[in-house]
């Protein structure tokens, strides 16, 4: 279980400090999957970072499993928007990556790592380079380099977003598939809503900066989801409703922004 009490986040720059989090609180539940959605710069991608450990948090504490984190681990692994893999490598040695750090043998690391191929249906691709792959087949790599190290939290950072909307939409349910066999908790960084309630379990809304959780929303739905159906209408209207608010709220802050700077 992950658990975020009282979390702050300021950048500071350059004298101008930028408050990004206010007072997060948040429990997550083993095998939970987590969508935080909320308007542009709100802060979504920085509470993934502290959570993976890559950034500190300003105030506040975090603990998985009762164990307190202030830094990166083996528990968590992050997938990022734009693929971050290696281009020198293959793409098996970069599925090994994590575990060659972890020193894991060279039989070891090639068992993970082609099995995990073959569960992103690309084991016939493990010599190729990234260059040679579309970009929904470098998404599936970079998903088999996160679950390569068996971490027992998967972060997204909007890893989708960057896909046509085809490959969006089969990555979404191969992801729920590796979910369900992997018995992973996920939190999913997105912009979309029919995306969040797709796929998740509760719906995370964040208000404009600085960003506080606004609702939770759960879905409750089985999957696969019909998104055409009466319940899925409800939900979707209700977090539009309230997506809608900060959306309008984070426009009008840039609009006063820019009178300032005017
Ligand atoms: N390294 C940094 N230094 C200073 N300010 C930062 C830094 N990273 C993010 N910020 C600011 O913190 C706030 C939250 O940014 P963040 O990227 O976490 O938001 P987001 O919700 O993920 O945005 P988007 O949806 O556009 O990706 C924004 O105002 C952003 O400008």
């Amino acid at each position: 279980m992950v658990i975020i009490d009282g979390l702050d986040k300021r950048y500071g720059n350059q004298g101008a400090d930028v408050s990004a989090l206010v007072d997060i609180n948040l429990k997550i539940e083993e095998g939970e999957f987590i969508c935080l959605l909320g308007p542009s710069g709100c802060g979504k991608s920085t509470l993934l970072k502290i959570v993976a450990g890559l950034i500190p948090a300003t105030h506040g504490r975090m603990s998985i499993d009762g164990k307190a984190v202030d830094g990166p681990g083996p528990d968590r692994a992050v997938v990022f928007q734009d693929y971050a893999l290696f281009p020198w490598m293959t793409v098996r040695d970069n599925v090994e990556f994590g575990l060659r750090a972890r020193g894991r043998s060279a039989k070891e690391r090639r068992e993970i790592a082609d099995g995990l191929l073959k569960t992103v249906g690309l084991a016939d691709f493990a010599a190729r380079f990234p260059h040679h792959l579309s970009g929904g087949m470098k998404q599936r790599v970079s998903i088999a380099r996160a679950l390569a190290v068996n971490p027992s939290l998967l972060l997204m950072d909007e890893p989708f977003g960057a896909l046509d909307a085809q490959t969006r939409e089969t990555l979404q349910d191969e992801l729920l598939r590796i979910w369900r066999e992997y018995k992973k908790t996920v939190i999913f960084v997105t912009h979309s809503i029919e995306e969040a309630l797709y796929l998740s379990d509760r719906i995370v809304v964040m208000t404009a900066r600085p960003g506080r959780i606004k609702q939770v929303i759960a879905v409750s739905e089985p999957r696969p989801r019909d998104m055409t159906s009466e319940a899925m209408g409800r939900l979707q209207r209700e977090v539009r409703g309230v997506l809608g608010e900060e959306i309008n709220r984070a426009a009008q802050l840039e609009q006063a922004d820019m009178m300032a700077g005017a």
